[in-house]
């Protein structure tokens, strides 16, 4: 069963009522997803979508009954007033997570991403990679059914990048679904299962790595080859 199922016609802002115009898709248990376009293809009004927060849709979302999900957004949000345990202390609580859970989650992924020593620190005053991190740890402590990820490898470092990476692949053998945007398609190209490439509000294609390849005609192109190719150099249909 799918944990989501999307068919967007049309979606967009009160001035600008069509930015998406065809977004037909659905997400998998286990699967990781790119989506991969240029600036101003529509990748993050897609989210917001997602995440109902656009103004003008038509089209119809189906989630899977009861499924949850969590938000790791390009931009780190956080309250002024809390320190990063505050933060995940405050999740927990309103996640009904118990306080034994968030202590020992908590703990290992603050571990992990090395940010335990500034566990009673405002985020406000994180660099801005920290801050990500901040961001990362308060998802994976949701367990969600799906995450929903805008541009995680942009400001992260190379380790924490890997970190991410292989607690992501965690997560899909946990059953999780992911749907992540990103530029960086040399990585998305080896960690993603499907890609869906936008351009204009429109998804022009979409599946595996080896479709991707067939529809472009570069049978052993990379990612970047085969999105290049359809996008400016004239698509293959
Ligand atoms: N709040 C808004 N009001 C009106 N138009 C918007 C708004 N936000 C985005 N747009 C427009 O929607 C289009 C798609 O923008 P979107 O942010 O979804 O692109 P993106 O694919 O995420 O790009 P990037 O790679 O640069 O982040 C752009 O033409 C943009 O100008």
């Amino acid at each position: 069963m799918e944990i989501l199922n999307v068919s967007i016609e049309e979606a967009g802002y009160e001035d600008k009522k069509s930015v998406i115009k065809e977004v037909n898709f659905s997400l998998q248990p286990g699967e990781l997803i790119g989506i991969i376009g240029p600036n101003g293809a529509g990748k993050s009004t897609t989210i917001k979508t997602l995440l109902g927060v656009i103004e003008y849709v038509k089209g119809d979302i189906q989630k899977q009954k009861l499924s949850t999900y969590a938000y790791i957004p390009e931009r780190p949000i956080f309250y002024d007033h809390l320190t990063l345990w505050e933060h995940l202390d405050l999740l927990a609580a309103i996640n009904e997570i118990d306080d034994e859970t968030l202590e020992k989650m908590g703990t290992h992924y603050l571990e992990i991403f090395k940010m335990d020593k500034v566990k009673h620190d405002m985020p406000a005053t994180f660099s801005k990679g920290m801050q990500q991190k901040a961001m990362i740890i308060q998802a994976l402590l949701l367990k969600p059914d799906y995450y929903i990820v805008d541009e995680p490898f942009i400001g992260l470092d190379p380790s924490a990048i890997k970190k991410f990476i292989s607690l992501m692949e965690e997560e899909k053998q946990r059953g999780a679904g992911i749907l992540m945007s990103t530029h960086v398609l040399d990585t998305a190209e080896k960690i993603c299962d499907r890609f869906l490439l936008i351009s204009n509000g429109t998804i022009f294609a979409q599946g595996t790595l080896n479709d991707i390849q067939a529809k472009s005609g570069l049978h052993d192109g990379s990612l970047l080859d085969c999105f290049y190719l359809m996008s400016e150099g004239g698509s293959n249909e």
